[in-house]
């Protein structure tokens, strides 16, 4: 049924801020690599590209907090993630990374295209501003409440609470993640790409041209963007960390990280094209070449909208022949998060289950969240690993290879009889990979263990073992037992690449091309020489998955002890920033009312140092008789400022509690004045 020959098969670059989880790998590494293994498997040219996002503004936030520079950042995890893909078997031709040269140099070359022909519009706009950090607040540096859930600590891009896309000025009471104060709005110039233009084009391409095709998750998605009608969209961004805008006038500005991320899948295709002799716009600008693009639901408007919008505006380019985006897992019934530090990592799983890759394959694979989210729980890991893999799988193949070695010396015996079990061997061939071709991941799945079923049924059927008085008999019921056997080995491949060759090297066979699987009832030969039994999957015993479990109640303990709507911390300060302040405890001596001004008190304070004048806006929290003869936090060197014509000496210190209202922050013991606080 797959008549190309040429295959561009993309998985989701993720963001080098933090390591994989199982809900990346159900999502898009674990079926993009069933995909490709399988279209090698058949023969087919493939081109199975991958590689790090390491541009954005959450790498910018965690450098911020963590102290260290954004390619501090990206270096740690872009090895991480590098190595956690590889030990799970995803087999990448190319797995790269956004801040190499030669990615710099391909989006540059996009832009300007565009740039040249006029594909962008520009516009000046009022954009938030933070005046502490002197930068412009864009998508995930600004923070406030969704004015459609109400969720108080929504994205500038997006309520992660609703789902909700967002832009800066629809939150309410927006907030800087830099320094926590109010933003101001300040002019600046970005270029657009005016996507309204493209609402046609989408239309007929997308509504008109894969409503039958595509998975109905993206395009009722796509179809909800359309009839909301595209709005033009800025490609641009003032940040300091990014890909520098190469036109005139665009100084100090960096592309969207989603303008130069998906770029990221044609240089990267061009960094392995070159290294292997290949023409990458066979890949790329070639009609005859299937571009499929693998990623989760929050990346659906960017793979099937901006990204074709600029590759149609650049021209030259081929659509995407398919976007199979699958839905969210979730763990123990709550949405993976990785501040919240509920995931399974995908790194800590390979240290914790040594050579159980493939179990967590195999599980993701069958509750992958195809069609709608779906569930990862330890309890249903272990029973899928137990009852079907060790129960069915690995129980017929151990079976076959521990009777062939105890009535033939491992010797695959004549094929005396014929059985239609074998005949039946190339329909599961056909069937496995027509369901990979149309992305049912879990039907295929689905299908591979029927037939280590359909081999269990068959020997129990047939029970060998009780038929010592007619050797002929048991002479074919056991070749056909291998012949299951060996096909299981060779089918496994996509889904449980370790196991399957382990199977195979146990079975003493080579890979052969799926072409034959779907048409041969013949995968080994009489007379050939099976090696030694080994197992193939190990048994989970409670006390590990227990481990797990353990393992998620502590982040969920300490979850609980911290304050979701704690305000952000601001930016680092060194110790010598934070050796400049002198607070000091005084004693308030004296208050009255500043006239004409609600909130403000004048305050006689004894610093220890000296009676000083301070201005102090708490005359709203309370009375002038509360706070008389009260001792307080006073930072003492405070450059002096007028206040309503009263020169204030310092600041006192008081906690914001959530409600609004001001507490004291005093001493336990009692305290003299002047004595310093640090
Ligand atoms: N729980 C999940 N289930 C399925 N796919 C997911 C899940 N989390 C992330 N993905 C997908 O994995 C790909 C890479 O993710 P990316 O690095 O962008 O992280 P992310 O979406 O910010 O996740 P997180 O916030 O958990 O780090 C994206 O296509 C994303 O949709
Ligand atoms: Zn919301």
């Amino acid at each position: 049924m797959c008549k190309t020959n040429r295959y561009t098969i993309t998985a989701a670059l993720p963001y080098a801020n933090g390591p994989l989880h199982i809900g990346h790998m159900a999502g898009v590494y674990v079926p993009s690599d069933i995909f490709a293994r399988y279209l090698r498997r058949k023969g087919k040219d493939v081109a199975f590209i991958g590689g790090s996002d390491e541009h954005g503004i959450p790498i910018t936030i965690r450098a911020k907090n963590e102290g260290v520079t954004p390619q501090d950042i990206v270096d740690r995890y872009h090895e991480n993630i590098k190595s956690t893909l590889e030990n799970f078997g995803v087999t990448f031709d190319i797995y790269s990374r956004t801040t190499s040269a030669k990615h710099k140099e391909v989006a540059q070359n996009f832009f300007k295209t565009l740039y040249e022909n006029g594909k962008f519009t520009e516009d000046v706009t009022e954009q938030y501003y933070d005046e502490e950090a002197k930068e412009f607040l864009a998508d995930r540096y600004i923070r406030g409440e969704c004015p459609k859930c109400q969720n108080p600590d929504a994205y500038g891009d997006q309520c992660e609470k609703c789902g909700s896309t967002l832009s800066p000025e629809e939150l309410v009471n927006p907030r800087s993640v830099l320094s926590g104060n109010t933003p101001i709005r300040k002019e600046t110039k970005n270029w657009y790409l005016p996507l309204d233009q493209y609402q046609d084009f989408l239309k007929e391409w997308i509504i008109d041209g894969h409503k039958n095709d595509w998975k109905s998750n993206v395009y009722g998605q796509v179809k909800s963007w359309l009839d909301d009608g595209l709005k033009p969209r800025a490609m641009t961004r003032d940040l300091n960390w990014g890909i520098p805008v190469p036109v005139d006038g665009a100084e100090g500005k960096v592309m969207y990280v989603w303008f130069d991320a998906p770029i990221g899948y044609i240089s990267f295709t061009q960094e392995w094209a070159e290294k292997n002799g290949k023409d990458w716009k066979d890949y790329w600008q070639n009609e005859e070449t299937k571009l499929v693009h693998f990623i989760g639901k929050d990346n659906i408007v960017f793979h099937c909208i901006i990204f074709p919008t600029m590759m149609k505006a650049h021209g030259d380019y081929i659509m995407p022949d398919n976007v199979p985006a699958n839905e969210f897992l979730n763990l123990e019934d709550d949405k993976i998060s990785t501040s919240r530090n509920w995931a399974v990592w995908a790194h800590e799983y390979l240290e914790d289950f040594p050579g159980q890759t493939d179990t967590l394959r195999y599980v993701l694979a069958a509750n992958m969240p195809e069609n709608k989210d779906n569930n990862f729980t330890w309890k249903d890991f272990q029973t899928k690993n137990n009852s079907e893999l060790v129960g069915i799988l690995g129980n017929f193949i151990n079976r076959v290879m521990v009777l062939s070695h105890k009535y033939y010396q491992g010797i695959v015996p004549a094929k005396t009889m014929e059985f239609e079990e074998v005949a039946q061997i190339k329909g599961f061939a056909t069937r496995i990979g027509e369901h990979i071709e149309k992305y049912e991941f879990r039907a295929a799945l689905t299908e591979y263990m029927n037939l280590a079923r359909l081999g269990n049924q068959f020997l129990q059927a047939q029970e060998p073992w009780k038929k010592g008085d007619n050797p002929e008999e048991v002479k074919g019921i056991m070749n056909a037992a291998t012949q299951i056997a060996v096909a299981l080995g060779q089918l496994a491949e996509p889904f449980l690449p370790f196991a399957s060759e382990k199977m195979l090297n146990m079975m003493n066979v080579d890979k052969i091309d799926w072409n034959m699987l779907e048409s041969t009832d013949e995968f080994v030969a009489e007379g050939h020489q099976l090696e030694e039994s080994e197992l193939i999957f190990g048994k989970i015993e409670d006390e590990a998955v227990e481990a797990q479990i353990n393992k998620l109640q502590e982040s969920k303990t300490k979850n609980n002890m911290t304050n979701p709507n704690a305000e952000p911390q601001k930016e680092l300060i060194s110790f010598d920033d934070f050796q400049k302040m002198d607070i000091r405890i005084g004693t308030i001596l004296e208050a009255k009312k500043v006239e004409k001004a609600d909130k403000l008190f004048e305050l006689k304070v004894d610093t220890g140092m000296d009676v000083r004048t301070i201005v102090s806006g708490i005359a709203e929290h309370f009375t002038l008789e509360e706070v008389v003869g009260k001792q307080a936090m006073v930072l003492a060197n405070l450059a002096p400022r007028k206040i309503r014509g009263i020169e204030s000496h310092g600041m006192l210190l008081f906690a914001d509690k959530a409600d609004g209202k001001l507490t004291f922050v005093n001493p336990e013991a009692e305290t003299p004045n002047g004595v310093q606080v640090g």
